[in-house]
């Protein structure tokens, strides 16, 4: 800039100045108290106020999470998105929201890992601080796992859908529930059948909720990695991140040998978790994205081993 720019420069009014000029005002005479002691505390007021509550919480929460994976990477870092909630009884007029935020910092800060032990604890901490009787927490986040090319070998990334529900009860214990949302390919048996060549195919999401036993132990398995592989070892043929031409020849062709309609999805998938030892009770739905219709086919079922088998 020259000394003839530097001159024809504008001279701003100063930042207290302009926000005057856009309409803010000086503060108001105050009255109410500034100490947290004295300041009314609504939230807490006991009287009878008619119902209680079964959950009222915080949701939409992100904050960065450390999750373990058996599959590579095997420690990463990703994003959580938690709901906090607990039940209320009809005496309370609400609950303290700062609090459930106050311990998923404690926690953050103690550099903690998103695996169902540290949750238990987490669930059970937040009934005491919140001076309830039970309390809840669901998180969900992208997990990610490397995936390599059938012929090259050749790696990259995928993802799936995880989401963690852990609920604390001081008289029934823990309840844990799991979820994971896959992608897979299928080729339609249909238009496999009846076409003189070729057949449509599409992309197919497979979501996975179990409710795991008691007895479950994270350090002998990976629930993400077993509810993996009993979406895709069902698939006509699985994603990959990298292809290279002989990699996209066998996808295609194991995809044409595997034809699956979407209740064959679910169904296969039912068979494996049911032979999992550590499921209890499980929902499967799959949607598949037709590739020859702008609709999609979806399908679903439920299963609980104590009551159906
Ligand atoms: N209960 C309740 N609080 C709400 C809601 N929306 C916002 N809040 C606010 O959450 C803020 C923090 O609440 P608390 O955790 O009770 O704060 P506090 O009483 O200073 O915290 P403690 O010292 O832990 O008791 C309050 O200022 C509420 O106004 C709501 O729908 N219900």
């Amino acid at each position: 800039m020259n000394n003839t720019e530097l001159k024809n420069r504008k001279t701003l009014p100063s930042k207290p100045e302009r926000h005057k000029l856009f309409g803010s005002v000086e503060p108001g005479p105050k009255t109410k108290p500034v100490d947290k002691e004295k300041m009314a505390d609504l939230q807490n007021s006991k009287k009878d106020f008619l119902f209680d509550i079964d959950a009222v919480g915080i949701a939409n929460v992100k904050n960065p999470i450390n999750i373990t994976s058996n599959l590579i990477p095997n420690n990463q870092t990703t994003i959580g998105t938690f709901r906090f909630t607990s039940r209320i009884d009809k005496d309370s007029k609400g609950t303290n929201m700062s609090r459930f935020t106050e311990q998923l910092d404690a926690y953050y800060k103690k550099n903690y890992s998103i695996d169902i032990d540290t949750l238990k604890r987490f669930t059970k901490d937040l009934a005491i601080r919140l001076k309830q009787k039970d309390a809840q927490m669901e998180v969900s986040f992208p997990w990610f796992f490397e995936r390599k090319g059938p012929s090259s070998e050749l790696a990259g990334l995928n993802h799936a859908d995880a989401g963690i529900k852990v609920t604390y009860d001081q008289d029934k214990g823990h309840y844990i529930e799991v979820t994971l949302a896959g992608t897979i390919t299928t080729l339609c048996p249909c238009s496999k059948e009846i076409s003189e060549y070729s057949a449509h195919n599409q992309r197919g999401r497979v979501e996975m909720t179990a409710v795991l036993s008691e007895d479950f132990d994270e350090n002998e398995t990976d629930w993400k990695e077993a509810l993996l592989e009993a979406a895709e070892s069902n698939a006509s043929a699985r994603i990959h991140p990298v292809l290279k031409r002989p990699d996209e020849k066998m996808v295609t062709e194991q995809a044409y040998e595997n034809p699956r309609f979407v209740e064959d999805i679910v169904r296969l998938v039912a068979a494996d978790l049911y032979e999992l030892p550590f499921v209890e009770r499980f929902t499967i739905s799959c949607r598949n994205e037709e590739s020859i219709h702008l609709h999609d086919a979806v399908a679903s079922l439920s299963f609980d081993k104590n009551k159906d088998a």
